[in-house]
Order: C-alpha cells, then structure tokens, then sequence
C-alpha cells in the first residue's frame, strides 16, 4: 500500500470512491461542488498499485481559539473502499496526514465523525458539542427579553457573505471553535440552494437585524457593507429554510429550520427567534446546531414551549504540536502543572510536560527528563510528580474551555494525583462564551 498526494487527475476517481463508501450520489452542481472542495484541501490516497483504495482530506481553515485563532486541518472525505477496511488504510493515511499538517505548521486537526468510536484512539476529543432545539410556534414565542424592535429585512443570498461578514467575524473573535469563511464557503456550504440532506426544504432565506439605514426596505448589500463598522454592521441575523407540512410532523403546520443565528445582543437574538416563530403556515421552529449556553434557553418564558430535543458532541479536536496550540489560545488564570500524558499515536507526545501559562504570556509546555521539565521554578525540583495523569485525547477535549477535568477526572478519565489540580486547569482554560462550531464538513 502506498500513500501519497492524491494528484488533481484523480479527482473524479475520488469523488467515485467517496460516494460508494458514503452511500452517497450526487447531480452534477453538487459534484462540482464537492470535486472544488477536494481541490482546496491537502489530500492523501492511499493506492495499491494504480489502485485507489482509500482517500483523507484536509481542509486548510483557520480557527478560532480563545483569544485569537491559529490554523488547522480540516479532515474530511475520510474514505476506506468496502474490499480493505481494518487492514490499517486509516491509519496509514492518518500518518501521512500528521506529517503533512507538522510540513504546513498546522499545530491541531479537527474533523465531524461519522460514528463515535472511531476517532477517540487517535487522539481526537470532542472540544464542542451541540444542543438541537425545538420551538412550538403554533402559539406566540414567550419571552422574558423585549426583543429588539429595529426592523428587520430579508436580504438576497448572494449578498450574505458582505452582508453578514463583519457580524460572523466579530462573533468567532468571542466564540473558540469556529472556521473562519471566505466568500465560496459562504457560498458552497452555507447557502446551496439545496439542502444536501433534505430536499423538500425551501432555499436558503437570510433576515438580518439592523446594520442598514433604517429603512424598512432592502438598501442592498453595498450600502449596507459600504460603511467600516458601527450602525452599518448588523446586530444580527439568521439563515434558514422552511417546509410545507408533511407526514409526521404532527402539528398542523410548516417546519422553519434555523441553520444558523447569531446576534450582538440579548435584544436583537430575542428579535430574531420572535420572527422565525411568527412565520405564516408554520408551527415548528427546529435549530439543530446551538451552543450549550445559547441564551435563547433562558430567555424562553415557557420551557415547555422552547425544548433541548438532543445534546451531541460536534468538533473533534487532536492536538498535533501542544505547545504551539498552547501558546496560541489565550489564558483566564496563570497555572503551573505537571501533565502525565499518554499518545498512542506520537511517540515524543507521550511523557511528563510542565505546562506553564498565564494571562500575561509565556505559554510553555516541555518534556524532558524531570530536573528540565520541573525546572529551576519548580517548588520541589525533580521529586515533583505528575499533577495529572490524562489521554491526549482529554486534553484535546479541555483545549478549547468547552470540557471541564473536573468532570474527567470524576468519570475516571483523568486521575488527579494533586488536590484541586484539575480544577486549577479548568480555571485557566476557561472561556467567556462556550465554544461552539458553526460549520460541518
Ligand atoms: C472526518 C470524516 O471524514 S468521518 C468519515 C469516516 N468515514 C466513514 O465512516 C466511511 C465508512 N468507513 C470507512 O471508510 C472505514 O471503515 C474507516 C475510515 C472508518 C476505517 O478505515 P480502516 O482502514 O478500516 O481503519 P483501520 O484498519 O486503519 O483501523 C484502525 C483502528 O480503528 C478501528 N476502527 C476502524 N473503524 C472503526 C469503526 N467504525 N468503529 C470502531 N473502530 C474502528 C479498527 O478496528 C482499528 O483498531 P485496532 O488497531 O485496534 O485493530
């Protein structure tokens, strides 16, 4: 077996490969879509002879982190054929990738499972999870917020990217986990006419809060994003689709389905829900990818009315270099522990690390025999033991401030050898906002 650069020539061939693994098939705009997605990312295949029995991709995104944003792999398209499956073609295409993402300095991977069990061995944890939420809008959504009343306007697709840009951006600048997005992804990922999944939706709609002149007509997105900042950034918007009322919905009217919806403030979120379960001939309001702090579940007068239908882990995280992902995300209280640390994958990532960080910088986070790793600060030199003993996979879980030690350590995960050690990493990992993921693929 032989793993390698999956050249451009073998892009269809891919595209083959991925929809028989995937059960999948596409019309010709979703495979143009999916074959210029593939040309983007850093792609491995894994051939026996001219044979191409295996496919990674990897996405180049930036994402963001508390307090800034480095780059990462987006792994996707991750394909074995039916003939050669656990005769290791993961795991070969896996370490061709590794040393890829180390050539393009990308310090974690992230990826969305298809199943649960398959990525946690290979150091991937679940950095952010998801609560799909329903609303009952047969009757007017109650709440405890007065939303804002600025008026609201629908705005044409093709001009969200300009349109809703600047609001995305400042929002993944408070929220760890999210890609940044160029205009194709907008596009392509975001706002396809058609839902991949469901077909019977409508096309994408996008109503934006304020960030115009006031007027309750559309201004254009030119206008809208002429200005640098301030009354002409939206404080808001959603995307969604609707759906007439079908078989089993079991309540006598259409399905809104909230793809996304961000906002400035309290207001201007309560302005937004308020319009999507006002909407003609529906009943349903369905979002199936909110944060877990969403405030929309305490704003709601009527928790029978806005219920958590699922809670499910999102992105996967693995850390690839700890410490360049470390010194990269930005820290809430200084900590000063010892990590025992086990990677199944990474020989040199397995051993003792003194991880050094603080609001105030100086991030670091060094193996080495236990005089170095303790070195001259530490209180006791080299009889200082582990503080904790944890997978990589647990820290890249934590790495984000959206998992607690805390609660590894009382499921049996993480084994805490110094009182209150995991709590002091909580504390310093911790983030203002959740993390959250905005983006599949
Ligand atoms: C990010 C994404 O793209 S997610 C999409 C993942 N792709 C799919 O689900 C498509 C359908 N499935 C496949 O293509 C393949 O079965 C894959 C990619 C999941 C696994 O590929 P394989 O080449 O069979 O994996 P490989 O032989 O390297 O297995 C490595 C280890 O993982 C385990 N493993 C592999 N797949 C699974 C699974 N689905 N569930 C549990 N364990 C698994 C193997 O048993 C093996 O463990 P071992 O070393 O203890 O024996």
């Amino acid at each position: 077996m032989d793993f390698r650069t999956l050249p451009e020539a073998h892009l269809d061939r891919a595209l083959d490969h991925a929809y028989l693994v995937f059960h999948d098939e596409a019309d010709e705009k979703q495979r143009k879509q999916h074959r210029d997605a593939l040309l983007r990312c850093e792609r491995v295949g894994a051939y026996e002879g001219e044979r191409l029995v295996g496919l990674a991709a990897a996405f180049p995104f930036r994402l963001s982190v508390p307090g800034g944003e480095l780059p990462a792999a987006g792994l996707s398209f991750v394909s074995v054929a039916p003939t050669h499956r656990r005769r290791g073609v993961l795991t070969g295409l896996l370490d061709e990738m590794w040393r890829r993402c180390a050539a393009n300095g990308q310090p974690v991977s992230v990826l969305w499972a298809s199943q649960d069990a398959i990525y946690g061995r290979f150091g991937f944890g679940t950095a952010t999870r998801a609560y799909a939420v329903e609303i009952d809008s047969t009757r007017p959504l109650a709440l405890r917020v007065a939303p804002d009343e600025r008026p609201l306007r629908l705005v044409d697709p093709a001009d969200a990217p300009a349109v809703l840009g600047p609001l995305h951006a400042a929002r993944r600048a408070v929220r760890a986990g999210r890609i940044a997005r160029d205009d194709t992804w907008w596009k392509d990922e975001v706002l396809p006419e058609k839902d991949e999944d469901d077909e019977e939706l409508s096309p994408p709609r996008v109503v934006v809060l304020g960030g115009g002149t006031g007027d309750t007509e559309d201004t254009g997105a030119a206008e809208i994003t002429g200005g640098t900042g301030g009354d002409r950034v939206p404080a808001g918007y959603a995307v969604y689709r609707t759906r007439s009322e079908g078989p089993g919905e079991g309540r006598a009217a259409g399905l809104v389905r909230v793809d996304e919806l961000e906002a400035d403030t309290p207001e201007a979120a309560a302005a937004l829900w308020r319009y999507l379960a006002s909407i003609d001939l529906t009943g349903t309001v369905r979002a199936g990818d909110r944060p877990l702090d969403d405030p929309l579940l305490l704003m709601a007068a009527d928790r029978d009315q806005v219920r958590v239908t699922e809670e499910c882990p999102a992105l996967r995280l693995r850390l690839l270099d700890p410490e360049a992902a470390f010194a990269a995300r930005s820290w809430a209280a200084p900590v000063d522990v010892v990590l025992e640390v086990s990677d199944t994958v990474f020989p040199g990532g397995t051993g003792r690390f003194r991880l050094t960080a603080g609001p105030d910088g100086g991030v670091s986070y060094r193996p080495g025999d236990p005089v170095d790793a303790v070195g001259p600060a530490g209180p006791a030199g080299p009889e200082r033991p582990a503080d904790l003993t944890l997978g990589i996979r647990e820290l890249g879980a934590c790495y984000l401030g959206g998992a607690e030690l805390r609660r590894m350590v009382q499921a049996g995960l993480v084994t805490e050898h110094t009182p209150s050690a995991a709590a002091r990493l909580d504390a310093a990992l911790a983030t203002e906002q959740l993390p959250h993921t905005l983006d599949g693929f």
